[in-house]
């Protein structure tokens, strides 16, 4: 046998920095999940139990804690680049690292209708995402997205015209909830260096409150026919309004909320235009996925 590939590191390394502003006294906290897998010669780790080429991953995870208090934390895109980087340059026998990291949302609180100079709400799931990848010799690739960002409309919502023949019962509807969980992914071209990066750090939160907001304007604004149209109108709309961006993924889970029909009790009237209780499904869903690319 031989080794075909190999990749390792520290995965689940949570970080936490506060950013005190002296001046204004105000706080700013960021919050993030960390993975780092290393790649490069160490082959010999594997085959040959040959530790002197292996980074040894707790001294990983001290890296990301040294980085995290010598640079900044955000963009996150910004900060895996710095981490990957390190890797290739100080560890000659390193030559690819890959970095994922999960930003947890820390969103200022409003006291007294001003915001609290130190105080923050986790206020949802949602998560910003970065996945990093630095090659020596090539460059460094970022994919950014959103994730766990839950929504749901009670009507605007279509699903008709779709094949019927002898596997199908599913009744065509013009006016269902819709709800998902957002699973978004905007990929940028190849960046040569973390110096590229650094060019223009702020186009990363702008394509982040974009995406966001472009996927929340369409999830609600548009009566879609489907999953899959209203996916493919929120992707060419950030491509459109982020230049840089090469491509985007929507993984959208159809969450069903299914009528219940009650008319077996007294006649009691409850679908279609009368549904007003519904029961939430946990499964199975509807899986949407798409790739949207420039032309
Ligand atoms: O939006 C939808 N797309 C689909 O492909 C589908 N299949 N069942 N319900 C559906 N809803």
């Amino acid at each position: 046998s031989k080794l075909g590939a190999a990749r390792y590191g520290k995965d689940n390394v949570r970080v936490c920095k506060v950013h005190r502003d002296e001046k204004t006294g105000v706080q700013t906290v960021t919050e993030m999940t960390v993975c780092c897998l290393l790649e490069g010669d160490i082959d010999v780790s594997y085959t040959k139990a040959d530790n002197s080429v292996v980074v040894a991953t707790d001294s990983i995870k001290n890296t990301i804690f040294i980085l995290a208090k010598q640079n900044p934390v955000t963009p996150p895109e910004l900060f895996g680049s710095i981490i990957g980087t390190h890797f290739i340059e100080k560890y000659k026998h390193i030559h690819v690292a890959h970095v994922n990291i999960i930003t947890h949302r820390w969103t200022r609180l409003a006291v007294d209708g001003k915001p609290h100079p130190h105080s923050f709400l986790r206020d949802g799931a949602e998560t910003r995402n970065v996945q990093v990848d630095v090659t020596e010799g090539k460059g460094i690739e970022i994919a950014s997205s959103i994730s766990g960002l839950h929504v749901l409309k009670s009507t605007g919502s279509e699903f008709w015209g779709f094949v019927r023949d002898e596997y199908t019962t599913l009744p065509e509807v013009w006016d269902r909830i819709l709800s998902t969980e957002v699973d978004a992914t905007w990929k940028w071209k190849l960046f040569s260096s973390l110096s590229e990066v650094k060019v223009d750090t702020a186009r990363f939160d702008h394509a982040w409150s974009a995406a966001r907001k472009i996927t929340l304007d369409f999830f609600a604004k548009e009566n879609s026919a489907s999953v899959q149209a209203v996916m493919y109108n929120m992707a060419e709309k950030i491509l459109e309004v982020v230049p840089q961006v090469e491509s985007v993924d929507y993984a959208l889970p159809n969450k069903h909320y299914f009528e219940v029909d009650l008319k077996w009790h007294k006649g009691l009237k409850n679908t279609g235009k009368d549904a007003e209780v519904y029961a939430p499904q946990s499964g199975p869903n509807g899986l949407i996925k798409c790739t949207v690319t420039r032309p």
